[in-house]
């Protein structure tokens, strides 16, 4: 059956691998021998050759899965293997063990629910957790997603933070059907300007709709596309010969990091700053890339100094200005502004860091060896409080408060404070960390 001179098997392999009519709609007989036929005896689909996956979904754990037939790819690079290994009993569902679509919950508030995956066969939904499938399913789609159709070509999930609300987005043709995961309600929409999509996947809150080898990306709410698209997804989402991306950009060091600010919102996004990229942190199980700030904050052409968070705004510093952004589904500048430092924080001067503690409302800014407070519920806001910092912290590059104290970052290094008074008396010592590859995604 490997034999290439086998017609038999490179039949069934050309089936298996080109998203040929599925079995349902073929003879009795046919199906017959697809089901006998056992994708662990057939040469594996390979990836490089450029396929068309019928879904991509990430696990609860991080780790990205690709399917074609009855085969998936775990993670970025590597061979196929049947994906009943991994996800038990999937094939039995259905005889070719395809599945039409699936994606990873993204709903917090209901934990019996979050993070597991849905995979979508036919009018079937089957749902897994930790590999397992779990009791109760198959289930009808239209017990579990009422108003969304059967036979789907793609399914995404969309947070909160980026879609209003907790939300799932239903591909079918040029019909995209929103699912509120909270009012059990449907909106369609159709984008007949996007490539119809065989699957979708949401990656460090990117949106992408694949179709034959190729992806594009899209603004999960307006569907609007912006950049060169569609691009071949073995330059990014697999390691294949003869492909790739990103130039000669190389992972940095941790020993040479450097970073202009790093800032947690009020939803509890992290995000660090370096020269002209930033990259999220606490989604990290699902990889850690960085991104042009521009893509993000528009205005922010040329990096930035400080960066800090308070209530639903972002703030971030440059040269003598500042841009407040609302921390919405997404980030938009509020009129009026960039201000100068002057007008909006009552300092001058170039700022290295700032930061400010949850719940409250002093943001404690870092200039040249000082520490400034400024109250941000006063009007006009001027300068509090007015310390110098220990010498050994005279040159801070970015500062983050969070529940376990202050993190000061100075070159590749990190001093970790109970707090901010303790940071400025400087009587207590604290030794410095080093910033690894897991926090930030560096080389150790
Ligand atoms: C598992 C490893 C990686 C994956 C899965 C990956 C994936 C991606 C994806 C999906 C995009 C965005 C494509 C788009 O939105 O149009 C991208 C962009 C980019 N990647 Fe990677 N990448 C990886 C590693 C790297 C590395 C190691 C570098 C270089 C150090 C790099 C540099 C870039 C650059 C410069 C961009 C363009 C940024 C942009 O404008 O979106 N990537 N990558």
């Amino acid at each position: 059956l490997n034999s290439p001179n086998c017609l038999c098997s490179c039949c069934l392999l050309r089936l298996k691998t080109q998203n040929i009519t599925p079995v349902h709609n073929r003879s009795d007989s046919v199906s017959a021998l697809l089901s006998d036929f056992q994708p662990s005896f057939a040469a594996l689909p390979d990836r490089c050759a450029g396929i068309e996956f019928d879904a991509i979904t990430p696990d609860e754990q991080g780790n990205t899965f690709f399917f074609k037939g009855g085969h998936l790819w775990k993670g970025f690079h590597g061979p196929a293997q049947p994906s009943n290994e991994i996800f038990k009993k999937l094939h039995d569902i259905h005889p070719l063990g395809h599945v039409d679509a699936a994606f990873r919950m993204h709903n917090a508030e209901n934990p019996d629910d979050h993070d597991h995956i849905y995979f979508f066969v036919d009018d079937k939904v089957v749902r897994f957790y930790d590999q397992s499938l779990e009791d109760g399913y198959p289930k009808e789609m239209t017990e579990e997603f009422p108003g969304v159709p059967t036979h789907l070509d793609a399914a995404v999930e969309c947070p909160k933070t980026e879609c209003m609300t907790n939300t799932v987005l239903f591909f079918k043709g040029q019909d995209v059907y929103f699912y509120d995961l909270a009012t059990k309600t449907v909106k369609t929409k159709t984008w007949s300007h996007l490539p119809q999509c065989t699957s979708a996947f949401r990656w460090l809150e990117h949106y992408y709709c694949f179709h034959g080898h190729n992806f594009t990306r899209f603004h999960p709410v307006s569907g609007e596309v912006t950049g060169n698209y569609p691009k071949d997804a073995r330059n990014y989402f697999m390691k294949c010969p003869n492909f790739g991306h990103g130039g000669d950009r190389t992972v940095p060091k941790c020993s040479e990091v450097k970073l202009d600010a790093i800032s947690t919102d009020d939803t509890g996004k992290t995000y660090f700053f370096a020269g002209s990229t930033y990259m999220r942190l606490d989604t990290s199980r699902d990889g850690l890339h960085g991104f042009p700030i521009t893509r993000s904050w528009k205005e922010l052409t040329n990096g930035v100094d400080a960066v800090f968070s308070y209530i639903d705004k972002i703030y971030l510093m440059k040269d003598d200005k500042v841009y407040i952004y609302k921390a919405d589904a997404h980030y938009t500048l509020i009129e009026g502004y960039p201000k100068s430092l002057k007008e909006e924080l009552g300092i001058e001067g170039h700022v290295d860091a700032a930061f400010l503690c949850p719940n409250e409302h002093t943001v404690h800014i870092i200039q040249g060896g000082r520490m400034r407070d400024v109250d941000l519920t006063a009007t006009p806001r001027a300068i509090t409080n007015d310390v110098p910092l220990p010498p050994h912290l005279s040159d801070i590059d970015a500062g983050l408060c969070g529940p376990d104290g202050v993190k000061v970052f100075k070159g590749s290094q990190f001093y970790l404070y109970e707090s901010p008074k303790i940071l400025a008396t400087g009587r207590i010592i604290v030794e410095p960390q080093k910033i690894t590859s897991a926090m930030m995604g560096c080389q150790d």
